[in-house]
């Protein structure tokens, strides 16, 4: 794209954008050098319904009791300079403090004459407990000329020996990910989000993904995957700062309170699984499917032992058993995965269905070694295929006044 070009993108974007006030157009420009931010981003509105807030020391969508729908989209970066970049993330910063008060990203226009600057598909639906998590990946800092400032950590995931991955489903520079209790306010948030950079971005790869879980009065049990089992029991507690600080957030530098995010998009085959017995189902994970209890004990959390005996000493759970392998690691992750349901294959005529793996964890390390100990030895392996993969850093938290990515851009 030549310069002149660029230019007529980055006009449209704050046209689209609607951003004409002081505080941006000083900031984008770099005229005057100061940007009225406290004058620009929206706030948090205080008593909304179902709302969870956009400022904070973390991004939300980590931390937050998980919701019943994810829409998940990795964009590519088209040739932008790094003030585009900067200016992009202060819209999306503005847009998604209102997407998540559960308002239009502007707005309604009256003038019937010009497109809505709101598409509208959430008109009179509230804010559903949306969150939205934003990523960038190690392509990200090449493409906008910040290598440097790229942290060390931060590097494509090698492959792993049962990966088969499908270049529909790989690559890209720029993760968002919408969760809430819609799918539509989801897709809304997203559509918007991607609207007002249009011409700057283009969508590269996208899941939608579901949970379900029982809810008593806002105390949510652990949802089940499409192989019927508990899928989170042994996460890092939310509620326990010393377990964030440990397994999930950047502790130091521009990306303190980032965390690393990793997706796999895993086919699980759902119609083997069928055909096999509930023990070995059971024995598969090293937890039981009715209660998620670890294969010895009664409760969900109950400890799990690798190493439990019957009666007649022999060993109750296989070294292999999915667990087993993950406990043998040492470490843990953050995960905060979806269920996906894509039609059916035209090539077989199986579901096309299975888990968007998502895991949040302070250094990528953490996923590789636990990857890399599942490796060929995984039970659950039989029964699922890894396609897609990515690797982003997730931005710090924003406080009020600030904007997404800012310790990064402050840098320059
Ligand atoms: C490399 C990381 C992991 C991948 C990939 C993965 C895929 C995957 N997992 C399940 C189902 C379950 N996983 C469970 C536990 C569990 N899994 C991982 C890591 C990966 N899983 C970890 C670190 C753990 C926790 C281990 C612990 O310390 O307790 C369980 C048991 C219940 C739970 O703790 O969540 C299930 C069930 C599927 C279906 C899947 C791929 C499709
Ligand atoms: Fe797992």
């Amino acid at each position: 794209m030549s310069n002149e070009s660029n230019h007529i993108a980055r006009r449209d974007f704050l046209k689209l954008a609607g951003v004409g006030g002081a505080g941006l157009i000083l900031g984008s420009t770099g005229v005057g050098g100061t940007f009225l931010a406290s004058q620009y981003f929206a706030k948090d509105k205080k008593n909304v319904k179902n709302k969870v807030n956009f400022y904070g020391k973390y991004q939300s969508g980590i931390t937050t009791q998980v919701q019943k729908h994810i829409y998940f989209v990795v964009l590519s970066i088209n040739k932008m300079s790094v003030s585009e970049v900067k200016e992009m993330f202060k819209t999306w910063t503005n847009y998604s403090v209102h997407l998540m008060n559960g308002e239009p990203v502007q707005e309604l226009g009256k003038n019937k004459l010009l497109p809505s600057p709101d598409t509208g598909e959430t008109i009179g639906l509230d804010a559903n407990r949306l969150t939205l998590t934003f990523g960038i990946s190690p392509s990200f800092f090449e493409k906008v000329g910040l290598t440097k400032h790229k942290p060390e950590l931060l590097e494509d995931l090698p492959h792993f020996p049962k990966d088969q991955l499908d270049k529909a489903y790989t690559g890209g520079d720029i993760c968002i990910q919408a969760c809430s209790d819609d799918p539509q306010v989801n897709f809304h948030a997203i559509r918007n989000l991607i609207r007002v950079a249009k011409g700057e971005v283009s969508m590269k790869w996208s899941q939608s993904g579901f949970n379900s879980f029982k809810d008593t009065e806002g105390n949510i049990e652990t949802p089940r995957n499409l192989f019927s089992f508990k899928d989170g029991t042994g996460n890092p507690s939310i509620n326990k700062q010393s377990e964030l600080d440990k397994f999930v957030f950047i502790q130091d530098g521009w990306a303190k309170n980032g965390t690393y995010i990793v997706a796999r998009r895993i086919q699980m085959l759902l119609e083997t699984w069928d055909r096999t017995a509930l023990e070995e189902q059971e024995a598969t994970f090293g937890r039981y499917r009715h209660s998620g209890a670890p294969i010895g004990k009664e409760k969900e959390y109950d400890e799990f032992d690798p190493d439990i005996k019957d009666k007649n000493g022999e060993r109750l759970i296989e070294k292999e058993s999915h667990v087993s392998l993950a406990k043998q690691s040492k470490t843990n992750i953050l995960r905060r995965s979806f269920s996906y349901s894509d039609g059916i294959n035209p090539n077989t005529g199986a579901f096309d269905a299975g888990l968007l793996f998502l895991s949040f964890q302070k250094s990528p390390e953490q996923f590789i070694k636990i990857q890399n100990k599942m490796g060929a030895a995984d039970k659950l392996n039989e029964y699922i295929t890894h396609r897609g993969s990515g690797i982003f850093l997730c931005l710090p938290g924003v406080q009020e006044g600030e904007y997404l990515g800012e310790t990064l851009f402050n840098r320059i």
